[in-house]
């Protein structure tokens, strides 16, 4: 078959665009993005190989590099799994990876800006190859197919690809045509330096041919296995970046080995920063399953719960078969204890962080929080230590506050932990029905995720306290004490408002639940809140938002009795003939609590016209 040429898909002609312009700190990650991929492609072979020796045959796996000073070239060969002719297109022209639109776009905005540091965060895999070649071949045959193929680009728009007489026997061979100003990466001295600082960790030979002679220039032991006395935090950090395909700092590093019962090896990291597909609703687990060395499977859900899917790593198992298949996997008991044993391990750690380095902490749980609070609502083995995990918003300050702080912050004749939800800690912190809690001195946790509305419900409650949503229900308020030296509220009106409630009940009808004299306000006249038994507003929100609902239900309308302004209604309540301009009030004063809760007024038609009457009316009194 003759030459075809091909156009890379727009999204990758816009990344390489930013790799070939961008000028790159560190371009030396080249060589460990190649060879990161030449590992991998030697662990997928491995594993296929257990069950069809045959594809292996009998080259051992390695990675070759190859500098060439005089035809300005190096190569790096692998004798892993390789890619037809369709592999070659897809896995080099375009990219998989979810998020990668959305993070262009900002690496684009920001190269404008002249920076580029966020490339460093994402890492291009293959493309970086273009940051030091002009040109690029890959020469490559699949283990256990007969053709091989050639693909060849100078990362500008176009690639062609054909077949290829020359393809190694077996795996991949990537030959980069080096650019002018990058003459020292055809240096031996400069191969093994990069090698040994990017690339160690790797678990199979890397070799260097230099001057036609051949040496191994890395440890080539699993990382895993080392005691850790003898792991270096960049040797660390390096693993974590082949390992979670990840190019920010592990922010904690867990390298663990069980003995006895059950046998197995994990290196877990959690990121210093969120990954991109963090809220992508496949909710992947993404910790490498290896079996005695042999790698396995890439992310196995069956290790950690989607709660923890932030996490990154892998597990060595000294126990299951080799030859396990990724469908047995599912049901393994092996597996089920393993989980078990990384969990507790996880949330050890994190509870020591938490205590040792709160401010640290208080990062991680910006980070990965909503994630974690995942697991209160679908893991009731383990909410208690989440419980315990978790931080929170609140109206005690700006920091993030513990459940234990909260409860130690309880007035007497509190029993609850009051809570409010919304979507930005900011606005909750001024809601009106918030007022007579912060009167009180009574700490009202901010909740801002999604998944807040879930556990709360699901958990009920924590050390005996109920959660307790401030616009949902009745306040309490009567029974809490307020605390020594409290601001007095100000003396204000004492008259009756029945007359005024009665009337605001007819008026408001069937769009209200009910109306009454609020315990929750000291300052705005009127707020909104879910009865007892109703679904919390927010909650009701956010599925309509989604459409999983498409009813509202109707609310309660407090009103604050001493207000100057419900007193002055009250009075008016009392005159005959009054009652068709107070039905008008009602209406003005239900939909102005709406648009405190984020809530556009019930017709909008109806309440420009109530407003302009009633300003009308006083401008002409
Ligand atoms: N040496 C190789 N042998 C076999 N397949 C390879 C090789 N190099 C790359 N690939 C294939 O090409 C794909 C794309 O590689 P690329 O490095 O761009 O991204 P990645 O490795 O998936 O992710 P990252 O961007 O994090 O490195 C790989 O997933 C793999 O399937």
């Amino acid at each position: 078959m003759s030459e075809e040429q091909l156009s890379f898909q727009a999204e990758t002609s816009r990344l390489l665009e930013i790799v070939a312009h961008s000028l790159y700190s560190n371009r030396d990650v080249f060589l460990r993005e190649l060879v990161s991929n030449a590992s991998d492609a030697c662990d997928k072979l491995r594993y296929l190989a257990l069950t069809d020796p045959t594809l292996a045959g009998d080259t051992p796996y390695a990675v070759t590099i190859t500098p060439d000073k005089a035809a300005r070239t190096l190569t790096i060969a692998d004798t892993g799994i390789g890619m037809n002719r369709d592999e070659l297109v897809e896995n080099l022209g375009t990219i998989a990876r979810s998020g990668t639109a959305a993070f262009l776009s900002q690496m684009e905005k920001q190269a404008e800006g002249g920076g580029t540091s966020l490339i460093g965060q994402f890492g291009v895999g293959f493309y970086s190859a273009f940051m030091v070649a002009d040109r690029v071949e890959v020469r490559s045959r699949k283990a256990g197919e007969a053709g091989g193929w050639s693909w060849s680009s100078d990362g500008k728009g176009r690639f062609t690809i054909a077949e290829s007489a020359d393809a190694p026997e077996r795996g991949t061979v990537i030959t980069l045509h080096i650019k002018e100003d990058a003459a020292e990466y055809l240096e031996p001295a400069r191969i093994r330096e990069i090698v040994r600082t990017h690339s160690d960790h790797i678990a199979l030979p890397i070799r260097l041919v230099d001057g036609g002679k051949e040496e191994q220039i890395n440890a080539a032991s699993a990382l895993w296995t080392r005691p850790k006395a003898e792991v270096t935090a960049e040797q660390y950090k390096e693993f974590y970046h082949h390992v979670g395909r990840a190019f920010d700092d592990p922010w904690l590093t867990i390298h663990g080995r069980a003995e006895g019962m059950l046998e197995y090896s994990s290196l877990l990291f959690v990121p210093s920063t969120r990954p991109f597909d963090l809220f992508h609703p496949e909710r992947q687990v993404q910790v490498k399953l290896y079996v005695r060395r042999v790698f396995v499977t890439d992310s196995c859900a069956e290790l950690l719960p989607s709660w923890l899917r932030f996490v990154r790593g892998m597990v060595d198992s000294e126990d299951l078969p080799l030859n396990i298949s990724r469908e047995m996997l599912q049901t393994n008991p092996v597996l089920r204890r393993i989980r078990q044993g990384l969990v507790k391990r996880i949330l050890g750690e994190l509870a020591r962080k938490a205590t040792d380095a709160p401010e640290e902490y208080a990062t991680f749980w910006g980070n990965f929080g909503a994630v974690v609070k995942e697991g209160l609502y679908e893991d009731a083995e383990h909410r208690d230590a989440l419980l315990g995990l978790a931080r929170f918003r609140s109206t005690a300050g700006d920091g993030l506050v513990s459940l234990a702080e909260y409860a130690g912050r309880m007035r007497p004749g509190q029993e609850a932990i009051y809570t409010i939800h919304g979507d930005d800690a900011g606005q909750l912190a001024r809601s009106p029905q918030i007022e007579g809690f912060r009167a009180k001195g009574v700490e009202v946790l901010l909740l801002t995720d999604p998944i807040d509305e879930f556990w709360t419900g699901a958990v009920g409650r924590h050390d005996g306290k109920p959660f307790r949503s401030v616009t949902r229900g009745g306040a309490d308020l009567a029974k809490i004490e307020a605390p020594e030296g409290a601001e007095k509220p100000e003396p204000k009106g004492d008259r009756p408002i029945d007359g005024l409630l009665s009337l605001f009940k007819v008026a408001l009808g069937d769009a209200v639940k009910d109306v009454r004299a609020s315990e929750r306000l000291t300052d705005s006249p009127v707020c909104l809140v879910a009865d007892d038994g109703d679904m919390d507003m927010h909650l009701e929100r956010m599925l309509r938002a989604a459409r999983q609902l498409d009813q509202a239900s109707p609310r309660i309308l407090e009103i604050n009795p001493t207000h100057p302004l419900i007193q002055g209604l009250a009075l008016r309540a009392a005159e005959p003939g009054t009652s068709e301009e107070l039905g008008e009030v009602a209406h003005l004063l239900l939909d102005q609590a709406r648009i405190l809760e984020g809530e556009p007024p019930a017709d909008p038609n109806a309440f420009s016209r109530r407003l302009a009457g009633a300003l009308a009316r006083n401008l002409a009194a």
